[in-house]
């Protein structure tokens, strides 16, 4: 593979500064000065079937490889040479020929509390209204506080983020890493605690996508060593294993959570019932992972919380708040 190195983004704003950000970190990996960037490494808008829907049917439809489909037909067809993907909408297998290359470091893994009238999610009265699309927030807001009434937030950042302001919920969630990568931090009330509310798997990280055949070409070689974080490639391998073992998808809650310190990997995974009433959890260690080892401890205590817990998996009809 040679220059230019076309990256393929959606044209949404979190996607296109993920993909800014991918786009000057590969140009420094490679040398490239800032003036031949957009030549060099230029963007490549792409339109999602995703993208086009914005309404819960959504669910109904296929869930996450709606938003990559587009993006990796061009990947095969030759199009564009890398994709950029939050790597929580990434789905678990990848298409024939495709592969992820790297994985960039994490930003901050947490759910982010907003709300117009309220400094914490503590301090939500009896009853409050919470905004959220995602089943694993509803359930696990409920599970700290029944009383609250979910309802259904779908749409960009952004978008989220005005009907927060304007008092259509008393609060809402996102991830702290999108608000992040927006510069739209000032939003946030209060980070949310790890062990309450344990993020979907892979939230935080970025997903680099190539082909598979073009991987060990040396301008590849190149960008995906100085990319790639061990640490949170590791991390990842094991949530995404436990997301596998437990049939993860945006019909079933399921958190997924791992860290590397002392050279030991920590993962913690759970599913909950929709209303928060049940909750599987289970914690494991390894000295020392690969990411091979990684994955299949996730696989692990992620099968065990799946034989625990059932299947949770809820009829999309009936999930809306
Ligand atoms: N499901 C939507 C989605 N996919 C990736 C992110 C950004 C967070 C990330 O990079 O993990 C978001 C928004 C959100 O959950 O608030």
């Amino acid at each position: 593979m040679t220059f230019p190195l076309r990256i393929g983004t959606r044209r949404s704003k979190l996607a296109l500064a993920q993909s800014g950000m991918m786009q000057r970190a590969i140009g420094r990996a490679l040398n490239v000065p800032e003036a031949e960037i957009e030549t060099a490494i230029p963007l490549v808008e792409i339109v999602t079937t995703g993208d086009r829907i914005q309404d819960r049917r959504l669910l109904e439809v296929g869930g996450k490889a709606l938003f990559t489909k587009e993006i990796e037909e061009a990947l095969l067809a030759g199009r564009i040479d890398i994709a950029i993907h939050s790597m929580k909408d990434v789905p678990a297998e990848q298409p024939d020929g495709l592969c992820i290359a790297a994985i960039p470091e994490r930003e901050d893994a947490r759910d982010a509390f907003i709300s117009r009238d309220f400094d914490s999610f503590d301090a939500l009265p009896f009853g409050a209204r919470l905004g959220t699309a995602s089943l694993r927030r509803q359930a696990q807001a409920l599970a700290l506080r029944p009383d609250l009434k979910v309802e259904m937030l779908r749409g960009n950042i952004d978008t989220r983020l005005r009907r927060a302001a304007e008092g259509d919920f008393d609060a809402i969630l996102l991830a702290v890493s999108g608000m992040a990568r927006l510069g739209v931090t000032e939003h946030i009330r209060e980070k949310l605690s790890l062990d309450a509310f344990l993020p979907a798997p892979g939230q935080g990280a970025l997903a680099i996508q190539t082909r598979a055949a073009d991987i060990d070409a040396p301008l590849n070689a190149h960008w995906v060593a100085a990319l790639n974080h061990p640490e949170t490639a590791i991390a990842v391998a094991a949530e995404r294993g436990a997301m596998t073992a437990l049939e993860g998808s945006c019909r079933t809650a399921v958190g997924a959570y791992a860290l590397i310190a002392n050279d030991a990997l920590h993962l913690t995974t759970e599913m909950l019932s929709p209303d928060g009433s049940a909750r599987w959890r289970r914690v494991g260690d390894l000295a020392q992972p690969t990411e091979a080892d990684a994955r299949a401890l996730g696989q692990r205590l992620g099968g065990e919380v799946h034989a625990w817990a059932g299947d949770q998996e809820v009829d999309p009809a009936t999930l809306d708040g």
